[in-house]
């Protein structure tokens, strides 16, 4: 039976030129289009490790649907070419570490704004439609912040929950260089709304709320440099690998929510099929029932964890760490992120479904099945000095 999109038109396959197809949302992304649709995806990365499954060998159902294109989007003429013979490009490239933010503010700068340029205007120029992914982030911190610790009006959601056409992006002085990331991203953003409003461009800006699943980041030492300081879910993976005591930044008290890769792998799915629907949107993609403080998150990621591995939990599960040790000077904090839905619901009707607990349950399992082994190899092998 022919696809047909939420209009009911049918839905004919296209080919997708996917910058940063390699990383973490790329490489789900790639699984969904391979394996329930007929696009042809032509993935742009500098790596390919998370992609290798669907790329080889020859006999595989999408067998060349899919091409993996080795380039550095700094500095590579293939890209305009890439991007010409392709219907819709979705750029994912991007630093996006916080430990980076603040250590490497010219790098993060350039990786997300100046290098997205080009993207910006191969698209513009030759009409193709562009999916860009910039991040919660740029909401920065909610107004409810800086209203005083007792104040009832903290508990009013108009100060704290973040709409994509209403909510002010609230970033810290400049020395908290943490911000370069989140400034560039919204720099990008501008650029792009920019672009559509004068030029004509057809664009979609996803802004992901901490999306997390299998695949995500390194753990340091295994598949990543020992001093690699990946996001939380790998941080607090690999304490648990190596049963050492979780690090709560600042006491944990900062909120996210959470939300499957999964789930959020339908969102961007029904935006590449739907682009009446889609373009011209900035779409907020979260769980808004999955918030929980990062110790929280912690203590629950330690229950989970001893389910699925079998292990007792440690005597002490979590030590609190200074910003200033962890990540160094510069560092800052968004406090609390809960995504409102009303734009995507309307626009696509989507929904997330997986609960914290679960999402958790499934990708702890993969965690402790991937590197558990690994883990326990390293840690009995001797030092090299
Ligand atoms: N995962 C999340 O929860 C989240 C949240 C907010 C925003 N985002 C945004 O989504 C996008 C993808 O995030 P991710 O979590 O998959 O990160 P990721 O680091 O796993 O993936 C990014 C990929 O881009 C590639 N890349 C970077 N610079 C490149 C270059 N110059 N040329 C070619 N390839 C390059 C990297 O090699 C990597 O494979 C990023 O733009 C990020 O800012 C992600
Ligand atoms: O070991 C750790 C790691 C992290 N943390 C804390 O956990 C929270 C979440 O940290 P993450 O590393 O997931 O990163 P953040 O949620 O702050 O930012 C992320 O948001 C969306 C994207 O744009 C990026 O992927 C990233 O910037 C922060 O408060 C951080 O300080 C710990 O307490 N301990």
């Amino acid at each position: 039976m022919a696809r047909v999109d939420l209009d009911g038109n049918v839905i004919n396959p296209m080919t997708i030129c996917m910058i940063g197809a390699g990383g973490f949302i790329g490489s789900h992304l790639c699984e969904k289009l391979m394996s329930e649709t007929p696009h042809t995806v032509l993935a742009v990365d500098v790596y390919n490790d998370k992609i290798k499954h669907l790329l080889e060998p020859d006999s595989l159902p999408w067998n060349g649907r899919i091409q993996f294109h080795r380039l550095n989007i700094k500095n590579d003429s293939r890209l305009e070419g890439l991007i010409k013979c392709s219907d819709l490009t979705i750029n994912l490239a991007a630093i996006c570490t916080p430990a980076d933010y603040n250590t490497r503010p010219l790098d993060t700068i350039y990786s997300n704004f100046i290098d997205a340029l080009p993207v910006v205007k191969y698209c513009s120029e030759n009409n193709k439609r562009l999916i860009h992914f910039s991040t919660c982030e740029v909401y920065g911190k909610t107004i409810g912040s800086f209203l005083p610790k007792d104040s009832p009006l903290r508990q009013d959601p108009a100060y704290y929950i973040l709409k994509e056409d209403t909510s002010p992006c609230i970033f810290g002085s400049v020395e908290k260089q943490r911000w370069s990331y989140a400034c560039a991203k919204q720099l990008i953003e501008r650029l792009i709304y920019a672009e559509g409003a004068e030029n004509g461009l057809e664009f979609t800006i996803v802004r992901p709320f901490n999306w997390i699943g299998p695949r995500m980041d390194f753990i340091p030492g295994i598949d990543g440099p020992s001093e690699g300081v990946p996001r939380v879910l790998a941080c607090f993976s690999n304490n648990l690998l190596r049963r050492e005591p979780l690090k709560l930044v600042d006491g944990g008290e900062s909120q996210r929510t959470f939300i499957y890769i999964k789930d959020a792998i339908e969102a961007v799915l029904l935006m590449i099929e739907n682009p009446a629907r889609a373009s011209g949107h900035i779409f907020n993609v979260g769980n808004p029932n999955n918030e929980v403080t990062v110790r929280q998150l912690a203590e629950m990621m330690t229950q989970v964890y001893s389910k699925v591995s079998g292990e007792d939990s440690i005597e002490t599960p979590t030590i609190d760490v200074s910003s200033k040790e962890f990540y160094g000077e510069g560092y800052d904090d968004s406090d609390k992120r809960i995504p409102d839905m009303t734009i995507i619901n309307k626009q696509l009707g989507w929904n997330p479904k997986t609960s914290l607990w679960d999402l958790l349950e499934s990708t702890l399992t993969y965690q402790h099945r991937t590197y558990a082994e690994a883990i326990k190899q390293a840690i009995a092998k001797p030092s090299a000095n």
